[in-house]
């Protein structure tokens, strides 16, 4: 079975305004509203490619009740755990460029954190657990280490994809990948613009700190996975982005939908890097002939 964990879910309040002029009363040319998270983005691009999962978080008030009903909807299985307050909005605004605006969560309390123990108590050898996205600011940010200590000893794998402190302190958990793009791994080390080469000297002072195996995603230059055992890099399908929100939340559900069903990292990695070009091409999360049609044209190669 596959979960994914969304500690800190949203609605997101995708718009599109053109032109757009600050200081000015802006109207929209194009609105959506979707339940969003990156847990829930993982889990809703599975569920797009027929995989069932279970979709875990802390969920509160009328936008918890949107992002509950819309998953209803999808047919995407939940277990959120209430908590008090609202879940937050966050704005996408695209003007011909992609701003976001996050907002807060409600807290979180010890209470709810045991109940979310208990939810992770019952995975099982085999079992594939997504943790995903940023750490409510009341809970520790070593959250997602404390988690993985958590399901050690059930034989499940951990992936993390997160971003700052709360990935960092991930990696004596020993996750079996994360997912960084190349702007959130120049972060852990204080650089910015990284190379190919950085990227590949900076990932591997990552696996020497537990990790099990990485996907560097750089938009449009590419992408590397590495483990200790194998460097590779991967191009990725020349098209026209349309919406990138979701895109790399889609690298790391076709890892897993590829992963779970053959085994094999680098057919999962090139599944991986299809699916989240075909979200970024296309104005919802990507479906599976979509997947399929960007496949041929990702090559992988060893560096
Ligand atoms: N210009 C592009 N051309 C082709 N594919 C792209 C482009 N930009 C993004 N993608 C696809 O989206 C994936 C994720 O993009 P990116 O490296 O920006 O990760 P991210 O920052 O986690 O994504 P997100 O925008 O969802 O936060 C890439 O690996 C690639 O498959
Ligand atoms: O604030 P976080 O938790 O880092 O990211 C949240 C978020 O931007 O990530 C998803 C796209 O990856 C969106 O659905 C959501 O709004």
């Amino acid at each position: 079975m596959i979960y994914t964990l969304t500690l800190n879910p949203s609605v997101d309040y995708i718009v599109s305004v053109d032109p757009f002029e600050f200081g000015k009363t802006n109207r929209t040319a194009t609105e959506m509203k979707n339940p969003g998270g990156k847990g829930i983005n993982v889990s809703r691009v599975l569920n797009n490619l027929n995989i069932k999962t279970k979709a875990l978080g802390f969920i509160g008030g009328f936008t918890g009740g949107f992002i509950e009903q819309k998953l209803r909807e999808e047919k995407v299985d939940t277990d959120f755990i209430q908590v008090n307050g609202d879940t937050r909005i966050n704005i996408k605004l695209q003007t011909g460029e992609e701003t976001e605006i996050n907002g807060q969560s409600p807290s979180v309390d010890q209470e709810h954190l045991n109940t979310l123990l208990e939810k992770l108590h019952v995975l099982q050898e085999g079992d594939l657990l997504v943790l995903a996205g940023s750490v409510p600011k009341s809970l520790p940010s070593n959250i997602y280490y404390s988690l993985l200590k958590e399901v050690e000893e059930l034989g499940v794998k951990v992936i993390v994809d997160t971003s700052g402190e709360a990935l960092e302190k991930s990696f004596p958990g020993n996750p079996f990948l994360i997912k960084p793009n190349h702007h959130e791994l120049g972060e852990l080390f204080d650089k910015s613009d990284l190379t190919v080469k950085d990227a590949v000297h900076y990932g591997r002072r990552i696996l020497d700190k537990g990790v099990q195996n990485i996907i560097v995603s750089m938009a449009g230059e590419g992408a590397l996975f590495l483990n200790k055992e194998i460097t590779l890099f991967s191009n990725v399908p020349k098209g026209i982005v349309k919406n990138s929100v979701g895109a790399g939340d889609s690298v790391v559900a076709g890892f897993v939908a590829s992963y779970s069903q053959h085994n094999d990292l680098v057919k999962a990695f090139q599944y991986g890097i299809a699916a989240g070009s075909a979200t970024a091409f296309s104005n919802h999360f990507c479906e599976k002939a979509e997947i399929e049609k960007l496949i041929d044209e990702i090559e992988i190669t060893k560096l």
